[in-house]
């Protein structure tokens, strides 16, 4: 089960989440109470070992602008929020880092990971690091296939439970590893990597 940790703000955020095992962690760029300025970010991605895939989260700001932030800060993938179009995908994808697509499902959603170029899909509530659950059961109407990740509103209690519903590739959290809006809480990252591995391997 491939975890994605999130909203990280500070460099014991990043080594707990790499001592806990997290295979991602997330930087957010935009407007936000988690957003990191370019400096912060840039600092922030030094301590991320190789193994570990650090994700800037973009929403509403251009291709070319999340090119010059990606190569500013060194991410290693760019995560798009919004009616970003293939070409903006592919603008950015061309500077050299991976690509997350992260969408709410919709009937129109094309849910085919690497439709737009991705590496990896994401599932997401409707709006974004709100911590607001989605009903997992439309899932059942268009389901992925391959690397994609869910997320939304997921927590150390429930995330076993979602797993089990909507069987990701992986799974991303934010607001259920928090002990305040932007304020991660280290104890609840542990135990909800441990937590989204404790089903079926
Ligand atoms: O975290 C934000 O504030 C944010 C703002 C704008 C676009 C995306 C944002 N976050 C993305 C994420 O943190 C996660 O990928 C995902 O939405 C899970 O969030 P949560 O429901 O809080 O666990």
């Amino acid at each position: 089960m491939y975890v994605k940790l999130c909203g990280l703000r500070t460099a014991a955020d990043v080594a707990v989440a790499v001592e806990a095992g997290a295979d991602a962690v997330g930087f957010v760029f935009t407007e936000s109470a988690r957003r990191v300025d370019l400096d912060t970010a840039r600092e922030l991605v030094r301590e991320v070992p190789p193994h570990v895939l650090a994700v800037g989260v973009f929403r509403g700001v251009g291709a070319d602008e999340v090119r010059r932030l990606a190569g500013a800060s060194g991410i290693g993938a760019a995560q798009l929020h919004g009616d970003y179009p293939r070409s903006a995908f592919d603008e950015v994808a061309a500077s050299g880092v991976r690509l997350v697509r992260a969408v709410a499902l919709k009937p129109d959603t094309d849910v085919r990971v690497g439709a737009y170029g991705e590496d990896l899909l994401l599932l997401d509530s409707p709006v974004a690091g709100s911590g607001e659950r989605w009903d997992l059961t439309a899932l059942d109407r268009a389901r992925p296939e391959g690397r994609w990740l869910l997320a939304g509103g997921l927590g150390v209690r429930d995330v076993a439970e979602a797993v089990t519903l909507a069987r990701p590739w992986g799974v991303d959290v934010s607001s259920g590893i928090e002990s305040g809006r932007g304020v991660k809480d280290h104890g609840l990252m542990r135990e909800f990597v441990a937590a989204a591995r404790s089903v079926g391997g």
